[in-house]
């Protein structure tokens, strides 16, 4: 596939603060980006650099093999042909929805804009509503319009700064599957901030997770779900609970007992271990409730602390009883089994790929 967006080693600065820190980016024409990091990391950031809203004092962005910014060079905002639609949407109010598409579009022929608002009208279903002032729509006709209005220029780019956020939850997934099933129809480029990783599931090809002005993995949600590069993408997704562990031989000591290690397993682990220094680090392992089993035949390793009803049965947060362990683990556990609070219990690790990361 072709690169549409290219971005190298961007850092921009906001008050003189360094918010995008050497950023790279890269994305294909016609994908749909998920972007998502904790409050402040510099997504919203990022977003404006790339349509124009704010300068790098280092690295580039290229758009369709055109340089549109680097400390040098800043192609204005209004003729990058990026689109952007932002959480309240910044329609106005005191124009109709027909005026709001056409508003950037002011240079087409009246034909023309004519042409392209019917057009945007009957792919977003919003024809019947064409005179109708924004107050008289729904939350999600008003988004309809906000993608109409960005769509109407013909962007190259698109980009949602949380676009899902103000719609009710049980419109929220059918409008989403909607909207990407129109961005694939149009082939257009896409990049969606949001703080719900469910929602890139649904609406993302490929999902950037952002730290501290950086990307620290790219790539499709299932990937960075199954092998997250790094402790801390893993902890910001909830991946799972942390359980500390130690390298003995070919096996994994942990609370909850040994795990053997295959060769390849070890060979990780052991690479995670040692720190640049030649120093060892301490380790800890990824835990999905479903690896974790009570086992009744051994001896208690674990005390229920927290218990919580869910569709999934019981859900408990378990602290570990293990006599060595300085902080005491504390894992989620799902079960059908009505267990009390300070129940001491025997919990095992089964076998399962194992995801160790140093801390
Ligand atoms: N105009 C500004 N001047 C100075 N600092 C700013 C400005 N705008 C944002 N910041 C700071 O830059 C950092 C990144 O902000 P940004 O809005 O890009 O983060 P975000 O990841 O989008 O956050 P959120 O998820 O809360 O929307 C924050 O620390 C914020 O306080």
């Amino acid at each position: 596939m072709t690169s549409l967006l290219e971005i190298n080693q961007l850092s921009v600065k906001l008050q003189s603060k360094l918010i995008l820190q050497q950023l790279d980016l890269n994305l294909s024409a016609g994908e749909i980006l998920g972007l998502v990091g904790a409050s402040g990391c510099g997504k919203t950031t990022l977003l404006n650099a790339i349509a124009g809203f704010a300068k790098p004092c280092a690295g580039s962005i290229q758009l369709d093999n055109r340089l549109i910014s680097d400390s040098e060079q800043f192609i204005p905002a209004q003729d990058r042909h990026v689109g952007m639609i932002f959480q309240d949407y910044a329609l106005f109010p005191h124009l109709s929805v027909k005026q709001n598409i056409a508003f950037g579009i002011s240079d087409y022929s009246l034909s023309e804009q004519e042409a392209r608002i019917d057009s945007l009208l009957a792919l977003l279903k919003l024809s019947e509503h064409k005179d109708k002032y924004i107050h008289q729509l729904s939350g999600g006709q008003q988004q309809r319009v906000a993608i109409a209005r960005a769509l109407a220029p013909q962007p190259k780019l698109l980009l949602l700064d949380e676009p899902f956020s103000n719609i009710d939850a049980r419109l929220r997934n059918e409008l989403m599957l909607e909207i990407r099933q129109l961005l694939k129809q149009l082939n257009i480029t896409a990049i969606f901030v949001t703080h719900n990783k469910d929602e890139v599931f649904t609406f993302a090809d490929k999902m950037a997770v952002m730290a501290h002005g950086k990307i620290l993995q790219l790539d499709s949600p299932t990937a960075i779900c199954q092998q997250p590069n790094s402790w801390q993408v893993a902890d910001f997704l909830q991946l799972g609970t942390w359980l500390s562990c130690e390298l003995k031989k070919n096996e994994l000591d942990t609370a909850f007992g040994l795990l053997t290690l295959t060769d390849t397993e070890y060979d990780l682990v052991k690479k995670k271990q040692q720190s640049v220094d030649g120093s060892s680090q301490k380790l800890v392992m990824l835990i999905k409730p479903q690896y974790l089993e009570i086992n009744e035949d051994n001896p208690a390793n674990a005390c229920v602390e927290h218990i919580s009803v869910t569709e999934q049965g019981y859900h408990y947060t378990l602290a570990s009883l293990s006599p060595n362990d300085t902080a005491k683990d504390k894992v989620s556990f799902y079960s059908q089994q009505l267990l009390t609070i300070k129940e001491k219990i025997a919990l095992k690790v089964n076998p399962h790929p194992i995801l160790v990361y140093s801390q």
